[in-house]
């Protein structure tokens, strides 16, 4: 049977344990063994539209054994990810790592592993993490793969309609794909969040749609994006369709967490200083989202 490790149990990890468990050899590598001991002694808890179920998954703590596996979701936040990275040694050749991160500031880490087959995944679900054992599936959507390098491997086994409620595409630009992601998040996450709205209220307020027009603007600039009128549509659409939704920005400022800021704002504007965009609104909302990060 395929052997599939998970770093990271929180939201997307456990979401995914949820739905591979039942399938593959599912291993939840966690960072404390607190987690772990609790996922084995008491399963996953996993919630959905109103129902719960109980799911047998395996846990241990994260560490170098956690290299074995067909396959390595790696489901920690951006700002932990050179931390996983560098415990990461003996990793199989024949593994794939598949990477789930919102942003684009890890793909410059990456280039440290030119022997090894790499994935990256684009998240359109809604998960929550109520505690070490409990996952609520919040929103469906779907997850996207692509070939970064190397061969996909194992990872063949996941697509098309394999894991029943739980579709996974694949597409061949991974580079479209995560930049798509990233366009959204650079204009949704640091509004929403400064402005301590719900996705929704970007489009329903005409002031805050002309911050987001002025932002994208400039977003498209930095990152020389073209087909811009289907990404502005996409952004409008993902507002409307999780209009009552806190971003996981707002999320974060809210319970006193790091964001992401720096892998998602951060890149844009390292992209933009490269061509000589003028990036003062980025700059702007990048400075106010790291203040509200430390000082409440
Ligand atoms: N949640 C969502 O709905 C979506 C999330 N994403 C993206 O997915 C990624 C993960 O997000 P999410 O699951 O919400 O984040 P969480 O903060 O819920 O989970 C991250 C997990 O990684 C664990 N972790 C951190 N460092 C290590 C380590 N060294 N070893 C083992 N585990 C570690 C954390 O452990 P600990 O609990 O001990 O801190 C935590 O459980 C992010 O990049 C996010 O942008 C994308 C789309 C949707
Ligand atoms: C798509 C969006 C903006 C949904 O809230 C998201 O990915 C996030 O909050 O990080």
């Amino acid at each position: 049977m395929m052997r599939i490790g998970i770093i990271g149990g929180g939201a997307i990890g456990l979401l995914l344990a949820a739905y591979l468990s039942p399938h593959f050899e599912v291993t939840v590598y966690t960072r404390r063994q607190g987690q772990a001991n609790r996922l084995n002694e008491q399963q996953l808890r996993f919630c959905k539209q109103g129902t719960e179920q109980r799911i047998h998954v395996r846990a241990a703590l994260f560490g170098e054994q956690a290299a074995q596996e067909d396959i390595l979701f790696i489901t920690v936040k951006q700002y932990d990810l050179s931390a996983v990275l560098s415990q990461l040694k003996n990793v199989p050749s024949t593994t794939t790592l598949l990477f789930l991160q919102n942003g684009m500031s890890h793909l410059r880490l990456l280039s440290q592993w030119k022997e090894q087959n790499i994935v990256l995944g684009v998240v359109e679900h809604g998960a929550l993490k109520h505690d070490d054992r409990t996952v609520e599936h919040t929103g469906m959507g779907k997850m996207t793969l692509s070939l970064f390098q190397g061969r996909l491997g194992q990872v063949e086994k996941l697509l098309d309609g394999k894991i029943p409620h739980f579709p996974i595409e694949y597409t061949d630009d991974w580079r479209t794909m995560v930049t798509n992601k990233l366009v959204v998040n650079a204009v949704i996450n640091p509004l929403t969040a400064i402005l301590r709205i719900q996705n929704g209220e970007l489009v329903r307020v005409p002031e805050y749609m002309e911050m987001m027009k002025q932002l994208f603007a400039e977003v498209c600039e930095s990152l020389a994006l073209s087909n811009r009128e289907s990404a502005w549509q996409r952004i409008v659409a993902i507002c409307e369709k999780t209009a009552a939704n806190c971003s996981s920005m707002l999320s974060d400022i809210k319970h006193r967490r790091k964001t992401e800021i720096e892998a998602i704002l951060g890149y844009v504007l390292e992209e933009g200083k490269k061509r000589g965009v003028a990036t003062s609104l980025c700059q702007f909302l990048f400075y106010a989202v790291k203040g509200m990060e430390k000082h409440g």
